[in-house]
């Protein structure tokens, strides 16, 4: 009984061993089976995440695609644009190459050497009266002399304001912008008004021709850089006083000092001088100022202000386009001639007599070379005074002459008036210029940089020039036509 009942705890043991095995069989199974069920759970996220990610980075590669196809528009119509741009710069240069040669054309038309005459005011007793035509005067002369009549390109009364006669020059101040070899000079006895002309009063309404000028080129030229010209301007102000010159911008300079007047490529240029860079109005008008304070006034008999020096603004300007290749040389002289009066009125005496002697040396030998080109001779004494070979360039080829004979009204001032107008008179038949000046200027000088394309330039400049020309050619001969049966167009007598 006893073995049995240990058989049956025995069996009974087994049994709990069996079913605790059992137990932790399925326990294992179980956790193996939450193991294999986490494994798949995290497998779906993994694949959950990277189907996202696969989906946001299909979405980046559309955004892409999108932006390299915009890109590519936006370069197509960048390169439409520029082509256009190219097409219009090409117009603007081949419009602004035709607008210069027309208006070199009309102003040799005009004629290459003008002249102006402009009467000061009075409030004594006149012996001008100037005609209602604009052009001419008339003056009366003293008991015993017939009275003469003079007719030149304009003739401003004793009311003109310093506006008006500007109005009329600034063409010719442009053409130095466009490449000429421009000058513009008073001529007149001491009083009749050649400085206030030239230079005038201060910076408003009474400036004169230099501070104007000066002002329209800076503009001008400010104007032109939206165009692609760039431009360089250098000023030297210079007086020739006894045949000697001096420069009126170096502070402490003499009239001893060695100056040497030479010609580079047409452009004047005096050895030694102070070259000062003209950028801004502002500039140009510090300059004229600093060399008018440094002018030779001398008192004489006829002026308690008398200047007995010529005074020479010198602006040279050089202008480039870099895109064509262009390039333009001109410079503008701005003369303010000494006094012209004869000497026995004058009553000079020592140092006075030789400055007058000096004075009426050069204005000749300006009136010798003005006869010579007249006379279309072939030998022009340009060498004979400095005067006359500083301003060279401007008084002969294509160069431009502009001159003011300044007179004094007055009875008193008859005969000086007289002889102020007959030099004017043989300066006003004088004839300069071929037309064929606009296109001989530019000049076209490549630059390394549009080297490559330059033969495709240069023929496109040639072209446009040739083209202009001709455009210009046609116009003028119509012009031409209208001049001889209207009166507005200004006569070359
Ligand atoms: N058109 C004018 N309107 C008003 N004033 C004038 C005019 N012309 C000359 N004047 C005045 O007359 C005076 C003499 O003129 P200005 O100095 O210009 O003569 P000038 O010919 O240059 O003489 P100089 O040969 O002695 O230099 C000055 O006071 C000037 O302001």
């Amino acid at each position: 009984m006893k073995s049995v009942r240990a058989e049956l705890e025995r069996a009974k043991g087994e049994t709990k061993a069996a079913e605790e095995r059992a137990a932790k069989a399925s326990e294992l199974n179980a956790l193996k089976e939450a193991e294999s069920m986490r494994k798949d759970t995290e497998g779906n996220e993994q694949n959950k995440a990277l189907e996202a990610r696969l989906v946001e980075q299909t979405r980046e590669v559309d955004a892409a695609r999108r932006l390299v196809q915009e890109s590519e528009q936006l370069q197509r119509q960048l390169d439409e644009r520029q082509s256009r741009i190219n097409e219009l710069e090409e117009q603007a240069l081949e419009a602004e190459s035709m607008r210069r040669a027309l208006h070199n054309q009309i102003q040799e038309l005009r004629g290459n050497v003008r002249v102006f005459c402009r009467v000061r005011p009075t409030e004594n007793e006149a012996a001008v009266k100037c005609a209602p035509d604009g052009s001419s005067l008339n003056l009366k002369r003293v008991e015993g002399k017939e009275d003469a009549a003079f007719e030149f390109d304009r003739v401003f009364d004793p009311s003109a304001k310093q506006e008006e006669i500007f109005e009329e020059v600034s063409q010719l101040v442009q053409s130095a912008l466009d490449g000429y070899k421009v000058c513009l000079f008073s001529y007149g006895q001491t009083g009749s008004g050649k400085t206030h002309t030239m230079l005038g009063d201060g910076n408003g309404d009474m400036r004169g021709i230099i501070p104007r000028s000066v002002a329209k080129i800076v503009e001008a030229s400010q104007k032109n850089a939206h165009k692609g010209w760039s431009y360089t301007m250098h000023a030297s102000y210079v007086e020739i006083y006894n045949e000697q010159v001096r420069d009126l911008l170096k502070p402490g300079s003499s009239h001893s000092d060695k100056h040497s007047i030479v010609h580079k490529n047409g452009v004047t240029e005096v050895s030694g001088v102070q070259r000062e860079v003209i950028d801004s109005v502002e500039s140009a008008a510090a300059l004229v100022r600093r060399a008018s304070a440094a002018r030779v006034v001398e008192a004489t008999n006829m002026n308690a202000q008398s200047s007995r020096s010529h005074t020479i603004f010198m602006l040279y300007i050089v202008g480039e386009h870099a895109s064509s290749g262009s390039e333009l040389t001109g410079c503008l002289n701005l003369v303010d001639l000494a006094g012209s009066e004869r000497v026995g009125r004058s009553g000079a005496e020592g140092a006075r007599l030789k400055e007058a002697c000096a004075i009426n040396k050069s204005l000749s030998s300006l009136g010798d070379v003005f006869s010579a080109l007249a006379a279309k001779q072939a030998h022009v004494p340009y060498r004979n005074s400095k005067l006359t070979y500083l301003l060279q360039p401007c008084l002969g080829g294509d160069g431009k002459t502009l001159m003011f004979v300044n007179i004094n009204p007055e009875n008193t001032s008859t005969e000086e008036t007289m002889c102020s107008l007959k030099f004017a008179s043989q300066v006003n038949a004088v004839q300069l210029g071929d037309g064929k000046g606009a296109q001989r200027r530019i000049t076209t000088k490549l630059s390394s940089k549009v080297e490559k394309k330059g033969d495709k330039e240069k023929s496109k400049s040639d072209k446009s020039e040739r083209k202009s020309k001709d455009k210009a050619t046609s116009v003028i001969g119509e012009r031409k036509r209208k001049a001889t049966s209207s009166t507005d167009e200004p006569r070359k007598k």
